[in-house]
């Protein structure tokens, strides 16, 4: 059966009629605009749901299955499916990315997540709130282009819950903060602005802060396993294993990841600026273009801390952001660099010439 694709392409009127299917899973004019409607119908456009290590699994308009590993793609990653040889389909050009520096030694790059609108930050009004941490999520978000919102849950819990509030508001004047109960219908009504139909967010935070929770009051089913906070989580368990998105019955598609221990940013310096848009400001006012912040005269970011119009550890963290960054980043140029030479060693010793840089 051939399938008219028409209503999916750029130009086709989205106005006064019910989604198509694939809009229900989040297709946009960015993603219409890369094929055209030969491409549309030979390869049909699915979204990656999850990765397994088995495979993908995919759904699109009539289609729901599971293809082998090999494209380089990423849940919430919009694939063209190649029917005859599911290997080679093409990912489309996201509209974000998030990615992490890989926990460990090595410095790969990890992908979180593909063409997320919103990520919601979920931290709780306990032990758990750190601004250092909220700071780097937020750096993560805007890097990758996705509007942030810190969610505080366990605000029932909490003796003073606006404190945390203030704190979290304090991190920028870009990111809206809500504190809630994540039981109950609570979560519903307070992210609503965020979750209307064909969106995609995402929660990221620390394990045992209530992610679950919050996806499941979204998904108003039990769908997503929550269990209490074990005490003991030094084995590495964590209560949600993968990283899966599930559409809402309003429409919205929701991933919950797994809590994640360590968060490591790589290749995210505008995201830290967008964080720290004051200092940075400040910064472009010193003397010297490469001023360090240290003894050099004429700093105006010693001035403003000499004068109180900056706190010392908000320094701090901009300054621990931006090194970890450019070490991160760094090795990761020097190591494409590295590949690149190497490659060019291979297309002499073959005779081939260069591929075209992409
Ligand atoms: N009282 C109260 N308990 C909460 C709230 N949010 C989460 N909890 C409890 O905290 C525990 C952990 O919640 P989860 O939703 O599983 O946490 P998670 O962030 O998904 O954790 P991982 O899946 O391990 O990443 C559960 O027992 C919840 O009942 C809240 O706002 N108030
Ligand atoms: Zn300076």
């Amino acid at each position: 059966m051939v399938r008219d694709y028409s209503a999916f392409l750029l130009g086709a009127k989205t106005t006064q009629r019910t989604p198509t299917v694939l809009e229900g899973l989040g297709w946009s004019p960015v993603f219409a605009r890369q094929i055209d409607a030969d491409a549309l119908t030979a390869t049909p456009p699915v979204r990656v749901l999850s990765v397994h290590r088995s495979g993908l699994q995919v759904a699109g308009d009539g289609i729901e299955e599971t293809i082998p590993p090999g494209p380089e793609a990423t849940v919430g990653d919009w694939l063209l499916m190649e029917r005859a040889r599911p290997r080679s389909s093409q990912v489309l050009d996201r509209k974000s990315l998030i990615k992490r520096r890989a926990p460990g030694t090595g410095r790969e790059v990890q992908l979180i997540a593909a063409n997320i609108d919103t990520v919601f930050v979920v931290t709780s009004c306990n032990t758990d709130f750190n601004i250092a941490r909220l700071e780097r999520y937020v750096a993560l978000a805007f890097e990758a282009d996705i509007e942030p919102v810190i969610v505080l849950t366990k605000a029932d819990l909490a003796e003073d819950p606006a404190s945390y509030v203030t704190a979290a508001r304090a991190i920028s004047d870009r990111v809206p903060v809500v504190a809630l109960d994540a039981r109950g219908d609570e979560p519903a009504q307070a992210l609503v602005d965020w979750c209307k139909p064909g969106r995609t967010v995402a929660f990221l935070g620390s394990s045992g802060v209530g992610k679950s929770m919050l996806s499941n009051a979204l998904l108003s089913a039990q769908a997503i396993a929550t269990q209490g906070i074990r005490e003991d989580d030094a084995k590495g368990r964590h209560t949600t294993t993968r990283r899966e998105l599930h559409v809402t019955p309003g429409g919205c598609l929701v991933l919950d990841t797994p809590g994640m221990r360590e968060l490591q940013l790589t290749e995210a310096a505008e995201g830290i600026a967008g964080v720290f848009e004051d200092i940075e400001a400040m910064a472009a006012q010193c003397r010297f273009a490469d001023c360090q912040h240290e003894t050099e005269p004429g700093c105006a970011i010693r001035t403003a801390v000499d004068d109180d119009r900056l706190d010392p550890a908000r320094l701090a963290r901009w300054r621990k952001l931006q090194a970890e960054d450019a070490f991160n980043s760094a090795s990761l140029a020097e190591r494409r660099e590295k590949d690149r030479a190497f490659g060019k060693i291979v297309r002499s010793a073959v005779g081939a010439k260069p591929r075209n840089k992409k």
